[in-house]
């Protein structure tokens, strides 16, 4: 699993309706924190690579029990998992690889192992943020290459692209990404993981 984390000072930019500049990276690396310890604990998962620069969230991920590589040499959101699945299959060559976004604070270990298992079907598969814009998972079979298109309407990108979008009910904790105000009210109501519950206790989330 390659999990692609930004600096956190840049972070979360479309939550400044609901965070202030302050808030902000620390809501990012809580995010990324509970992402991580769910994708640890998913019995479907066998090693979590966190790509990023930033100094605190490596330490803090290590801790999790994620393996940190530094960001590529390249910029951008798919040179980094490129570059994080390429890593991966430098000790596992052929070993399936997916990618995974960093805001999923309510991800249920036992949800992505059912995204993991239906992605195992094709050589290439993804699963489309809560959103049906974007994308969330992303993954490669053991033949297969990430090829990562993420960014802005990357769900229409990576259907295009040939990789098979996964119609899977009961699997909102995957899909349910944090980028504005309205996705963490989203996010809590499916319950989030202790470390988002802590730092976002006492946020005032505009909207009904
Ligand atoms: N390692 C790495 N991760 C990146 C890079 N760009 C984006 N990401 C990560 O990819 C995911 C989606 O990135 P964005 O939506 O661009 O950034 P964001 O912080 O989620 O939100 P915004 O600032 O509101 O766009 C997040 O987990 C980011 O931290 C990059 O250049 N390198
Ligand atoms: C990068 C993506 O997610 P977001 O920008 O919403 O975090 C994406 O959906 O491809």
């Amino acid at each position: 699993m390659v999990i692609p984390l930004k600096p956190l000072s840049r972070a979360k930019s479309r939550l400044s309706d609901t965070a202030a500049d302050g808030v902000r990276p620390g809501l990012a690396l809580a995010f990324a924190q509970d992402t991580v310890a769910a994708a640890v604990s998913c019995t479907a998962v066998a090693d979590v690579v966190v790509v990023t620069d930033d100094e605190l969230a490596a330490r803090e991920l290590a801790a999790l029990g994620a393996r940190i590589v530094p960001d590529a040499p390249g910029s951008g959101l798919n040179a980094a998992l490129a570059h994080g699945a390429a890593v991966v299959r430098e000790k596992r060559p052929r070993t399936p690889v997916a990618a995974l976004n960093a805001d999923l604070p309510a991800l249920r270990p036992a949800e992505l192992a059912v995204v993991l298992g239906a992605a195992a079907e094709f050589s290439r598969a993804f699963l489309a943020d809560a959103a049906q814009l974007g994308t969330t998972l992303l993954a490669a079979g053991p033949d297969g290459e990430l090829r990562p298109e993420f960014g802005v309407d990357s769900r229409s990108r990576h259907r295009t692209s040939g990789a098979r979008e996964l119609e899977l009910a009961g699997v909102d904790s995957v899909r349910q990404d944090v980028d504005t105000g309205d996705d963490l009210r989203a996010a809590l109501a499916l319950g989030v993981g202790p470390y988002t519950a802590a730092t976002s206790a006492g946020l005032l989330i505009p909207g009904p």
